[in-house]
């Protein structure tokens, strides 16, 4: 990713989103964090700040769609920034109501006078206003399903083929739209220093309406509000979490002393759950590659008063040579992945992927648990988990590995202790993101025989 130097705010809200979109589409930029940045360095105030999140992501998130609709209205070719005014200016006409059309197209008319040569500006107009007066195409006409599930959701073709095979159509569509749809806020209470209670309790007290989560029973959600911002947060009581993302350490089991090895484990969200359940007490070895994402473990850690994690950087495919075959009580492997689960938080993951980036990835999903495999203790548990709903990388990967490994096999995933009934099969959880509304998320436990 690369980082922006220009100036992204100058009081217009539309023109940030259009730089932020930009900035997205040329510089891979990531949404999230482009955003929150923009916001903070900035201090967007509430209002322009809401609508400032919402054209950005409804923008990224219906690129396909506005392209489908803008098409038609387009002679010759187009800059990509004018493309993306464009894209925006439909956005807000054709999904927001609330915002009268004739704003919209004077607007973007101003933008690109603001930012193109003069032919631009009675281009933009002509296209919108043609566009107001004829209304845009219907998706409904389009023939083949996975081509209409596609533009209407705004995912490409092959990624929807691939889950239309591995779901079906019904859930290949839900899952589809719910990745449109905003990500629930939630968090994880730090049961070092706060009850659920105490928690929502102090979050009342700052404003923010909380209540319990659905899923994990450490986790509270909110509304609306940023959490972040709170004296809860900085306090630590709370890590912001998705509650999908609480599943491996539960699956995990760990018990207070236990010697615990977390493989990739920046930025920490999950070591410090481990170190939660664990009461702060053992030894947590918590390893990532980038040498510059482990001060984000640490300052975690530091701001929830746990002290029993220690960091190290390097390839954890390298592990063996620093530890001993058969060390550790528990080991995550919360592998890097194709972050397909968790689109509604990153809309670009959609447009980035190919098919070729999963090939790659399980190579060294399988190598980093090879490396679990050599270290863990006889009846030890790994725990395998990715935020993605491949089944090349979760289901597949973890077949491959028992067929490759006799004295492995699956445990039951009993430390998971949850509200609402989880999609368990065949002692392996998938989570989708329609199923409550979380990430799409996956969960394996393997456990190696004693006598092995
Ligand atoms: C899914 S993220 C981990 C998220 C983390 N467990 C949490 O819950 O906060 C995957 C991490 O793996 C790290 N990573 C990628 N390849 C690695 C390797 N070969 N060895 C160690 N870490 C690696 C990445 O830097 C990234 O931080």
């Amino acid at each position: 990713m690369t980082t922006t130097k220009k100036k992204i705010w100058n009081g217009n809200v539309r023109d940030a989103a259009l730089s932020i979109l930009i900035e997205i589409n040329e510089n891979q930029a990531y949404s999230n964090l482009l955003l929150n940045r923009t916001i903070k360095k900035y201090t967007i105030d509430p209002k322009d700040r809401g609508l400032l999140t919402e054209l950005t992501y409804g923008t990224l998130q219906h690129r396909l769609a506005l392209d489908y609709y803008l098409e038609p209205f387009v002679r010759g070719k187009l800059d990509k920034w004018v493309r993306e005014l464009l894209r925006l200016s439909i956005y807000q006409i054709v999904f927001l109501t609330k915002i009268p059309p004739h704003a919209v197209v004077h607007e973007a008319v101003e933008i690109a006078k603001r930012r193109g040569h003069k032919r631009i500006a009675p281009t933009v107009n002509g296209i919108l206003r043609s566009v107001l007066r004829e209304g845009v195409r219907s998706i409904e006409d389009i023939k083949d399903d996975a081509e209409r599930i596609s533009i209407e959701t705004s995912h490409p073709k092959w990624l929807i083929d691939r889950w239309i095979k591995q779901f079906g159509k019904e859930e290949a569509l839900a899952m589809a739209h719910e990745n449109n749809n905003p990500a629930r806020m939630t968090a994880r209470v730090n049961s070092l220093k706060s009850t659920v209670d105490e928690a929502i309790s102090a979050l009342n007290s700052e404003g923010i309406e909380a209540t319990a989560g659905q899923v994990v029973a450490e986790s509270v959600q909110t509304a609306s509000g940023s959490l972040a911002n709170t004296a809860a947060f900085s306090n630590g009581l709370l890590t912001i979490q998705d509650e999908s993302s609480m599943l491996p350490v539960l699956a995990l089991d760990v018990k207070p002393g236990m010697k615990v090895l977390d493989m990739c484990a920046a930025p920490g969200g999950k070591t410090t759950f481990i170190a939660e359940k664990m009461n702060d007490t053992g030894e947590i070895y918590a390893h990532d590659l980038h040498d510059h994402k482990l001060a984000l473990i640490e300052s975690n850690a530091e701001r929830l008063g746990i002290k029993s994690i220690q960091t190290k950087s390097g390839d954890s495919r390298e592990l063996t040579t620093i530890y001993k075959p058969a060390s550790f009580d528990r080991i995550l492997v919360d592998a890097p992945c194709s972050g397909l689960g968790v689109i509604r938080r990153k809309p670009e993951i959609k447009y980035n992927k190919t098919e070729q980036d999963l090939k790659n990835l399980s190579d060294i999903q399988q190598q980093l648990l090879e490396v679990a495999y050599q270290l863990i203790k006889p009846d030890g548990i790994i725990v395998y988990s990715t935020c993605t709903v491949e089944y090349d990388e979760n289901e597949g990967l973890v077949r491959e590995f028992l067929n490759t490994h006799s004295d492995l096999h699956l445990t039951e995933l009993d430390g998971i202790q949850s509200n609402v009934p989880l999609p368990i099969e065949n002692n392996m959880l998938q989570v989708l993101p329609q199923h409550f509304g979380s990430d799409g998320f996956f969960v394996a436990a393997f456990q190696k025989k004693h006598n092995s």
